[in-house]
């Protein structure tokens, strides 16, 4: 039977209503006459727009000696219930793991996910058989992103060789690598001192990986892209350090993308300073939270178009998991959740307080990345012919973010007690109701992996002007004996 959106409640009904949406078989069919691709307000107040797409989260991952805490059913849950209809995981390749044994491994955990996902993959080292599995997973596998994280020394990092080596595979295989952009040397080093000096709390952990270190990650990590002929994705920036080197990059006419977590744009250092070592354990991720000036660098990027995206990089672990580090702040599980929060906190803290328009805040939650990630139309758009993984957004309803209400399965929530104001009334995942205003009524195992194609303009584009300039012998007559 087909669906109908009506005046923002779901009908079986003729289309005949300008904010109509017509669904069959998870595929949007019809649309009223006056809807534009990204949104429209119907009748009722709410909004018609295309689900949440988070580029960034971590389930069910093996991290610092533990899993963390949401696996597939729970954080695909979580995500439709603040919006969120497809999130793009990190598979992770063990030291010495084939790529696509780890695949195997990360397809095996996704069988009850509620929404649709899809996956990066990390490199964390380099080899041969890494260079050859790079292929198949993008001709085959249908991955065209590639992580890789420039911290985490001794466990993750890869130097500076590997990353080059890496990104200019992925120019030749028309894929995007992305980076966790912090010196990992030197966070390795500062992280030493501290806790030699006794400073073993929570506070710590922002001591040890200050904006320049990011910074400077960031500008490497753009000077390797660009060396390469490869466009650069840049995970979780966080200050504006790395704000200036993408937006300079950006100027320059160099393909780089900043995504900026909500956890940074809403929550500042100071939670690191909380009396309860709990309070501040919990909040501990990387990069760090910053100062209000980060911020607002990280907010007008988000105006100026010069950051596309937000994420949240949920990566949650319990309050018993965060213990793990008491007496050592190195030894806390780095990361926080947000897949529930990322939509009404950034309608509330962004488009409520005027810094984004309700066109940016669908391009910077959906659109941008579908784009990047090479999945628009499909995702990330209303449109005839694309999935129907829409939200009816009611700008009107209100809650309390709180810890006791989440569908994550940790124990806190890092923005408890924050008021929201702007929230979905429904959420379809391929035209199934997953949402409807309070009530949860998602189904294990609809998600369904999204398979990437290689890109073809923007590496192309890349390689014809590289192969322009490349270097070039200069065939010399009368070239002088060499001097005895
Ligand atoms: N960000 C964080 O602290 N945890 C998740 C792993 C990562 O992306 O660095
Ligand atoms: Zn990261």
């Amino acid at each position: 039977m087909s669906k109908v959106i009506k005046n923002g409640t779901i009908v079986t009904a003729d289309l005949t209503y300008k904010a109509d949406v017509k669904i069959e078989g998870g595929v949007i069919v019809e649309i009223g006459p006056n809807l534009s691709a990204d949104e429209v307000l119907d009748a009722t107040g709410c909004y018609i727009m295309p689900g949440g797409i988070d580029p960034h989260v971590h389930l069910e991952m093996p991290f610092m000696g533990t899993y963390s805490a949401d696996d597939f059913e729970s954080g695909t849950r979580a995500g439709l219930a603040g919006g969120t209809t497809m999130v793009v995981d990190f598979c992770l390749p063990g030291p010495d793991q084939s790529l696509l044994e780890a695949l195997q491994m990360w397809d095996n955990k996704t069988s009850r996910a509620n929404a649709d996902f899809s996956f990066h993959m990390a490199i964390t080292g380099w080899n041969e058989r890494v260079f050859d599995e790079m292929k198949t997973i993008v001709q085959d596998k249908g991955i065209n992103t590639f992580k890789h994280f420039m911290a985490y020394k001794g466990a993750l990092m890869v130097n500076d060789d590997e990353m080059f080596a890496s990104f200019q595979r992925c120019a030749e295989l028309g894929a995007l690598p992305l980076v966790h952009a912090e010196n990992g040397d030197v966070v390795a080093s500062m992280t030493a001192k501290l806790l030699a000096e006794g400073n073993n709390g929570p506070e710590a952990h922002a001591y040890s990986r200050p904006p320049e270190v990011e910074g400077e990650a960031t500008n490497r990590a753009i000077m390797l892209a660009d060396m390469a002929g490869v466009p650069l994705y840049v995970v979780h920036t966080s200050c504006e350090q790395a704000h200036e080197a993408i937006r300079r990059a950006r100027q320059k006419g160099m393909r780089v993308y900043g995504e900026p977590l909500i956890q940074h744009l809403t929550l500042d250092e100071s939670e690191y300073f909380n009396q309860d070592w709990d309070h501040a354990a919990r909040r501990v991720m990387s990069p760090p939270f910053r100062n209000k000036q980060h911020q607002d660098s990280l907010w007008a990027g988000l105006q100026a178009g010069s950051l596309s995206c937000v994420a949240t990089d949920h990566c949650a672990f319990t309050t018993e998991q965060k213990r793990f580090g008491v007496g050592n702040f190195a030894k806390i599980p780095n990361g926080t959740g947000g897949l529930e929060d990322r939509l009404p906190m950034l309608w509330t803290y962004g488009v409520n307080t005027g810094r984004l328009t309700m066109n940016e805040f669908v391009a910077v939650t959906s659109t941008n990345i579908a784009k990047i990630l090479n999945m628009y139309p499909k995702k990330g758009a209303v449109m005839v012919g694309a999935d129907a993984d829409l939200v009816v957004w009611d700008p009107n309803r209100s809650k309390t973010i709180s810890a006791k209400s989440q569908q994550s399965s940790i124990d806190y929530n890092v923005f408890e007690g924050k008021e929201v104001k702007g929230l979905p009334r429904y959420t379809l995942t391929r035209g199934e109701v997953a949402i409807e205003e309070s009530t949860v009524k998602t189904k294990e195992g609809h998600g369904k992996f999204v398979r990437r194609e290689p890109f073809q303009a923007v590496n192309k584009a890349l390689s014809t002007w590289k192969e322009l300039v490349a270097p070039r012998k200069v065939e010399r007559t009368g070239i002088p004996a060499t001097g005895v």
